[in-house]
């Protein structure tokens, strides 16, 4: 799939409705994130904190549970916002998440423009650093 038919506006629209389910009371940061899949599906995803803080899960860690969830694939674009419509790159435990679901050159909104998983995650470790089984 070529970059321009990616639907960026459509992809950030439907991040901004799921930061509207964030539950973010201890940050105050509403985040909602969308990707599409291959298969052409988008998955959604939104932060969800806890008392305990640590165990916050970000809203691309809710989003590959989606994924899974939904019947699995790989991911071809993704854009995360916050609950103003503000872009947002993922921090490097969701750069490792998304590079596991990354279709090759899955490319990533930024504010300076889209970027493939690579570049945000350079040298990544991933599956084929494990021993064979
Ligand atoms: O990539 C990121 C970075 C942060 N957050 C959330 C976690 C926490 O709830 C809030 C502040 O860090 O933002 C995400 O959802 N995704
Ligand atoms: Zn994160």
């Amino acid at each position: 799939m070529t970059e321009h038919a990616i639907d960026w506006a459509g992809l950030r629209a439907a991040a901004l409705a799921a930061a509207e389910n964030a539950y973010a009371p201890y940050s105050g940061l509403s985040v909602g994130c969308a990707a599409l899949a291959d298969d052409g599906r988008v998955v959604t995803g939104c932060n969800v904190e806890n008392a305990s803080y640590g165990l916050t899960l970000c809203a691309e860690c809710t989003m590959i549970g989606a994924l899974h969830a939904s019947g699995g694939g790989t991911l071809v674009a993704f854009a995360c916002v916050d609950g103003s419509g503000n872009t947002l790159t993922p921090c490097g435990r969701c750069r490792q998440l998304l590079f596991e679901a990354a279709a090759p050159g899955l490319l990533v909104d930024t504010a300076s423009g889209a970027r493939t998983i690579d570049e945000l995650l350079p040298d990544a470790f991933g599956p084929s650093a494990l021993p064979a089984r």
